[in-house]
């Protein structure tokens, strides 16, 4: 599938930390990502892999540390780096009451990628056959593999993803992981939280557990 140029550069996360209802969740988060590369992010339950993904996504206000873009540094709300990124969350954004295809032509106009893409987004995921049904309808893993056809779909350099392969079977596991490896030939960037084995070649890892925050000092607790 021909993809569409994208604005690569790299993605650097400087000393990030982040708060979750004033409770710190992580600290101290560090990487430099060049096109192409991959970061996988690990650890268990509740050690704060979504919540570094919503920071990267500029959904949560980091409580410290700075992001770069091409070594320059991304202020809070930036709408031109917010066009770098796509967001894959837990939930699948998607109206249920559209179809598959009308779905994604819906996103890709919100981002400014390419009609055509829409079918070619729908064909790698393998749903075309599904295109013309509501969503409501589509099972759990059907669901997950268009809300995964968006990402394709968009425009975005940096590919933020939150457990993709959830719901997924193997062969639809089999197709993101092409997914995967198409966007970063072209110079993408993915950052993926994930309790699964994803087919990432050469991904580096982030384990969360390197970043746990120190702990309140006794006078700080209630
Ligand atoms: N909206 C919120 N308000 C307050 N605390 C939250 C909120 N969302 C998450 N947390 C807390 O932040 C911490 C990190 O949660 P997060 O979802 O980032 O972890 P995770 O590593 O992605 O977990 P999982 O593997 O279960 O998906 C947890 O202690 C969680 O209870």
């Amino acid at each position: 599938m021909a993809r569409h140029a994208l604005p690569a550069g790299t993605l650097e996360a400087d000393g990030l930390g982040c708060l979750r209802g004033d409770v710190p969740v992580f600290a101290g988060v560090r990487f430099a990502l060049e096109p192409g590369d991959a970061l996988v992010l690990r650890g268990p339950n509740g050690s704060g892999k979504s919540s570094l993904l919503r920071v990267l996504a500029g959904l949560l206000p980091p409580a410290a540390g700075r992001l770069f873009w091409n070594g320059e540094a991304i202020d809070p709300g930036d709408e031109a780096h917010r066009g770098r990124l796509a967001y894959l969350g837990h939930a699948d954004a998607l109206k249920p009451v559209l179809t598959a295809r009308e779905n994604l032509a819906f996103w890709a106009k919100l981002h400014g990628a390419a009609p055509d893409g829409v079918d070619a987004a729908l064909d790698r995921l393998d749903l075309r056959e599904l295109a013309d049904t509501p969503v409501g309808l589509l099972s759990a893993g059907q669901r997950r593999r268009l809300a995964i056809a968006r990402i394709v779909a968009s425009p975005a350099a940096v590919w933020l993803l939150d457990e993709p392969g959830v719901s997924l079977d193997a062969a639809a596991v089999h197709r993101l992981a092409a997914a995967l490896a198409a966007h970063r030939a072209a110079g993408g960037i993915v950052v993926a939280a994930t309790h699964q084995p994803l087919d990432l070649a050469a991904a580096r890892e982030l384990d969360m557990r390197n970043h746990e925050p120190a702990p309140l000092p006794p006078e700080a607790i209630p």
